[in-house]
Order: structure tokens, then sequence, then C-alpha cells
């Protein structure tokens, strides 16, 4: 949809333009101060084509959230339609098209720190790259095209704790999209489940495995699930690319693909979407070669070694990571 349209919808849904005092924008959403709060119609916001979440933050102020990409031309058609000034007279940030790969947390389920962790051996993998620290995607944003300002700690803890994935800062109210998506998508052999070396990876079919990711989804809160396999690099490719601006998360075993795909790193990269990677087996206690994953550097989470209930905890901890339950 038209950003312009978008703004439109935004203003409406928060009581008109009389009933903003103030705005603001930062990496993901647009900042507003209402005169009377109990005009802002969150039903109606969530329902915004490209509208993620509505967080209320004191007593009079609400934020749209929206993500990175979007935000601020949403931004800007707000502020023409308003002609109520930025609140500081400042923007943010924009043109961080991506996440930057996200440091995969090899511990048990208790892992502290308040995000999702991984599920994995105990062993650090060797990662193609190595992690980017949040201080270096800081820098990266100043330097490069399309960056407006990062300049300030506000600035820099909204841009870690988009990077990070963290929980939303004490007061605020996570409201989850009403209608969240999501894509599973399973990479070549998968499909052959229940004939192929089901020592590693069982006895269930494929169906079987639909079925559970089918459930998992329902149960975490998502109202629709697609779950996609192929055999064929491209095609993956394209699904992920087309799983822009139509899912809300993906949980992805991209199966060998895992080991060599810097095409699927790319995709994942570049729709920037919540991704979790899943695998049936545990890759870290094979063979050398499935201890490299060039798209764990695109997911905020690894699980592997569960077997096919894997995916449903995959699915259970981006329902979470985008705030469904
Ligand atoms: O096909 C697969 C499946 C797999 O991704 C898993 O789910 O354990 C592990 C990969 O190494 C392998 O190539």
């Amino acid at each position: 949809m038209d950003k312009d349209k978008i703004a439109e919808l935004v203003i409406d849904a928060v009581g008109g333009t009389g009933n903003i005092k103030a705005n603001g924008v930062c990496m993901t959403r647009l900042r507003l101060t209402t005169r009377d709060p109990s005009k802002v119609d969150d039903a109606s916001l969530l329902a915004i084509p490209g509208v993620l979440g509505v967080r209320h933050r004191g007593g009079a102020g609400v934020e749209v959230v929206f993500g990175p990409r979007i935000v601020e031309d949403v931004w800007r058609a707000f502020v023409a339609r308003t002609g109520i000034p930025p609140k500081d007279g400042r923007t943010f940030f924009a043109g961080v098209g991506g996440r930057a790969a996200q440091p995969v947390v090899h511990s048990p389920s208790t892992a502290s720190g308040g995000r999702p962790k991984a599920v994995e051996a105990p062993s650090a993998p060797e990662r193609p790259g190595g992690d980017s620290s949040a201080k270096d995607v800081t820098e990266a944003a100043r330097t490069k095209g399309g960056v407006v300002k990062v300049d300030s700690q506000e600035d820099i803890a909204a841009l870690v704790q988009l990077l990070d994935g963290s929980a939303p800062d004490a007061g605020e109210t996570p409201r989850p999209h009403a209608k969240a998506a999501l894509l599973v998508i399973n990479g070549p052999n998968i499909n052959m489940l229940g004939v192929r070396e089901p020592s590693i990876y069982g006895t269930h079919d494929y169906h079987y495995l639909e079925r559970l990711c089918q459930k998992a989804a329902r149960e975490a809160g998502f109202a629709t699930c697609e779950v996609f396999q192929s055999n064929h690099e491209g095609d993956i490719v394209d699904k992920i690319q087309e799983a822009l601006g139509a899912f809300d998360g993906i949980v992805i075993n991209p199966a060998a693909y895992t080991h060599t795909s810097v095409a699927i790193l790319d995709a994942l990269k570049a729709v920037a979407l919540p991704a979790v990677e899943v695998h049936i087996s545990q890759v870290d206690q094979r063979e050398g070669f499935r201890r490299i994953s060039f798209v764990r550097l695109a997911c905020f989470e690894t699980v592997a070694g569960l077997g096919l209930e894997g995916y449903a905890k995959a699915i259970r901890d981006l329902a979470a990571h985008i705030g469904l339950g």
C-alpha cells in the first residue's frame, strides 16, 4: 500500500490530526504523543498494512511499529499530512536494510538475557565471516548510503534493541499483529523424511512434519502457516523474497544448503524477517562440513538435534520473538 495512504489511516486511527500533540520517528516506530489517548484505536492501527505492533508509553504516548524499511517513508507522509514537525527536529535512522548477523547462543535452555536461546551443541561452530557486533553495525549505519543519523546513546540503544530482538522497555505494552503469518521452509531431501537415513532423521514422513508445523503454529498464535519444501536453491531464494510483506517470520531448515548457500543467506538478509534456523539432527556433532552454517548469520536462533520437535520449538520461539501469545 502507498505510504501516504498508510499515513492517512494511522492519523485516522489515532483520532485525527487534532489529537496529535507531537511526533517523532525511530528506526522502527512512529512515536506519537496524543492529546486524548482514549481516541487511539489499536485494532484499526493493527489492521493497517505494514503495522507490526502498537505500544503504549506513559499516559499519552503511542508507538506504531513498522520496521526499519518503511517507517521513515510513512513518517514523512505523516509529517506532510499533519504539518506537525518532529518533536526534536531530527530524523533518526534509515537505510540499514537488514538485521545484522546474530551471534548464536550455544547454551542450555537456561541461558540468560531475556532473548531467545539457541538449542545447539555446546561447541562453537565455524561461521564464515564471524559475527557483527552492534557497534560495527552502528558504525556502518553512519558511513553507508541512505543513512540519516545515529548519534545519541538513545539511538544506539534502539539500534541494539532492534538487532538484539530484545524485549521492549518496561512500561510498554506490546500488541502483536492480529494476523501473524508464518512461513516454514525446508530444503533438499526433507521431502524424503521417513525414507532417508531413519537413524538420523527418524521414521515420520514429510506429511507428518507439515501437520506438526501447522499445529505448533496455531498453538503459538500464528493465524496462518505455510510449509514449503524445495530441492532447488533458486526456488528457496524466490520463496524468501516473496515472503517480504506476506509473512511475519520464517522458520528455515535449508538442509544441505545450510552449509553452502550464500544466496539463501543473502535472501534472508534482504527481507530481514525474523528467522529461526532449524535442523533435525545435531549438525555440530556430525561431519565437519555440517558445522558451517551460512544462514545462521541471518537467524536470531538455531535449534538443532531435537528431531522434528525442533520445528515446534523454533515456531514457539519465533512467536515469542515477535510478541505473539
Ligand atoms: O539435509 C540435511 C538435514 C539437516 O538440515 C537436518 O535437518 O538435520 C542437516 C543437514 O546437514 C543435512 O544436509
